[in-house]
This record gives C-alpha cells, sequence and structure tokens, in this order.
C-alpha cells in the first residue's frame, strides 16, 4: 500500500468574500515530488500555508505526516521544511550565520550544527561563500542558500514556492538536480510553480486555477486523458487564420510557435486534420501534423487559458 505524506480532503479557505482555495482533495505520496501548477493568484501560496499548519483552513481535514492540522500544527514543525517565495534569509548576517542561526532554531546540538552546516556550505556549492553577506549574493546562491536552511534539520518534507521564479535557466536546472538528489534520499517535496517544464519534472501534480483543482495526475497521465487533439498548422497568414478557427466552438485554442500555429480541437472530432482542413483559408498545399500534446496543452484545456 503507498503512503501518504499529505492527504486533504474537501480543504477550502476564504479570506472575506474571496474563495482562495475550494474543495481541494489532495494526496501525495511519500518520497516523490509534487506539483502546484498555476497562475499567480490560483491559491498556490495559500495551500502551502494551510498544508504546513500556518494557516487555518475554512473548512475541510488535513493530515500531514501522521499529525492533524490545525491541531498539531506545532508537532509537525520540526518534522517539515518551508522554503517560502521570498526566500526568507537574514541579509545582514553572512551565508555561514544564517545557517548556524537556523540549526539553532530546530534546536541542533553544537556539535551536530557544526558538521551539518559543513555539510550544506559543501552540498549546495557556498563553501567559499561562507563569510559573505546573504544580501550580496546572486540569485541563484540566494536561492541554494534558502534550500540549504529549509533541510538544515533534515526534514521528512519539504514545501517550495515557486523556488526558481528568481534564477536564471542553468540555476534552475542545477536546482532540480539538487530537489531529485533529495528526493532520492527519501524526501518528500512539494513544490509550486508557474513554469510547464518544472511542473513536467514532478511525479504528480494538480493543475490549480482561481482556487480550485481542475486535474491531477502524472504529466503523462494528465496528457493521455487530455479531451482533445493537437493540429500543428503551417499556413500563410497565421494570425488570421487564428482567430478564423477561434470562432469554431471545437477549437479550444490556438497558438502562434514562429511559423506554426498549434491548434487544440475537441476530441469529440474523431478527424482533426480533415475537420480544419474544411476551412476556406487552408489550402491542399498547406502542411497539417497531428502531434504529441504537451503539458501547456493540457494546461489549457482544464483552465480558461484558451479561448483568448
Ligand atoms: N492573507 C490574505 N488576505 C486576503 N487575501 C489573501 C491573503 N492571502 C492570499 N490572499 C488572496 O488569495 C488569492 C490566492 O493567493 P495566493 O498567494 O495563494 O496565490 P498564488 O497562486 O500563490 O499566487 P502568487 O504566485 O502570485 O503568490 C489571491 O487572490 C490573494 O490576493
Amino acid at each position: 500500500m503507498t503512503q501518504l505524506a499529505i492527504q486533504a480532503k474537501q480543504l477550502s479557505r476564504n479570506f472575506a468574500s474571496l474563495k482562495a482555495i475550494q474543495s481541494l482533495d489532495l494526496e501525495v505520496e511519500k518520497g516523490s515530488i509534487y506539483g502546484f501548477l498555476g497562475p499567480n493568484g490560483c491559491g498556490k501560496t495559500t495551500a502551502i500555508r494551510l498544508l504546513t499548519g500556518l494557516l487555518k483552513p475554512s473548512s475541510g481535514d488535513i493530515n500531514v505526516l501522521g499529525y492533524s492540522l490545525p491541531k498539531d500544527a506545532e508537532k509537525l514543525r520540526l518534522n517539515i521544511g518551508y522554503m517560502t517565495q521570498k526566500f526568507s534569509l537574514y541579509d545582514d548576517l553572512t551565508v555561514k550565520e544564517n545557517l548556524n542561526f537556523l540549526a539553532k532554531i530546530y534546536g541542533l546540538s553544537a556539535k551536530v550544527q557544526n558538521k551539518r552546516v559543513n555539510e550544506l556550505l559543501a552540498i549546495y556549492g557556498l563553501d567559499q561563500k561562507a563569510n559573505q553577506l546573504a544580501g550580496s549574493m546572486s540569485g541563484g546562491q540566494r536561492q541554494r542558500l534558502a534550500l540549504a536552511g529549509a533541510i538544515i534539520h533534515q526534514p521528512e518534507l519539504l514545501f517550495l514556492d515557486e523556488p526558481t521564479s528568481a534564477v536564471d535557466p542553468e540555476n534552475r536546472r542545477d536546482f532540480w538536480e539538487q530537489l531529485f538528489d533529495l528526493s532520492d534520499q527519501g524526501t518528500t517535496i512539494l513544490v509550486s510553480t508557474h513554469y510547464m517544464d518544472e511542473a513536467e519534472r514532478c511525479h504528480k501534480l494538480a493543475i490549480l486555477e482561481a482556487g480550485i483543482k481542475r486535474a491531477d495526475g502524472s504529466p503523462q497521465q494528465l496528457m493521455n486523458n487530455m479531451n482533445a487533439n493537437v493540429v500543428e498548422i503551417v499556413a500563410d497568414n497565421l494570425r488570421q487564420l487564428k482567430q478564423e478557427l477561434l470562432s469554431f466552438p471545437q477549437v479550444i485554442s490556438a497558438a502562434q510557435l514562429g511559423a506554426r500555429l498549434r491548434v487544440l480541437v475537441n476530441n469529440t472530432i474523431t478527424e482533426p486534420k480533415a475537420f480544419l482542413m474544411q476551412h476556406p483559408m487552408i489550402n491542399n498545399n498547406d502542411e497539417l501534423t497531428l502531434v504529441r500534446p504537451s503539458l501547456e496543452d493540457v494546461f489549457v484545456t482544464c483552465t480558461g487559458e484558451g479561448r483568448q
């Protein structure tokens, strides 16, 4: 039987009349990397704060690592790590002082603290920067320090809220390698993102929109279960063609990618290429190819992002 690190049932949180999270059901398996994918304001941070016990739900049940929240939030605290969007670092402390400070907060003994801090400085390539003020470091270095701080006490479960928003693609790639290392060592990771490529790296993910879970599963399951087929068209006058195609109710979205138009056609249409060929703006010389769906296509089909 799969063991769950996180289970939430019918979880909701309102801020006055705003429904930030609505009836969220969630299951995160131990040892997995689980993603929350969604645009700004969809409720990712609110969901994470509920699951860490920092915020009380308006209704619903939460169980994290066997603790019932919000009742057992204090007991849960030592078993989780939380890297916030703003990387909660002390800019006027050095790299090493930041880690030592966090080690003390988590109650590490002096001997363990020294060993753990040196180990983390080495793992995250910060040993040469140990005495530099955190405030003077680059985005990538700050991110690595924030991660080191979040796992100083070797938590079983790690929450990361948009951890790569402030770093370049190379640092993002390296950061994900570090997450896979932690996952291999048994840490369960819940990470929020608005990047499709990051979501694709997760074992499973939930797509959130306006506080509602629109879909969940592994990236492959989500792509297999999509309710649309994807056709790429190479033709003249793609901008006008796009507008024309969007007037068909069967066309979920059309997006220009350089010289191609990527069109999502509802799968109630069994022959999507033949269906599109009927349009007077498409002629026999134009190239129409049925292509594999991407996670972005899934996102577009299950949220309101499509028809614009
Ligand atoms: N403490 C609060 N008081 C009132 N409204 C809040 C509070 N916290 C969040 N919200 C609102 O709840 C909604 C969800 O916000 P949340 O920060 O969870 O989204 P998000 O997906 O994490 O977005 P972002 O990536 O921009 O942080 C937003 O409309 C936000 O304004």
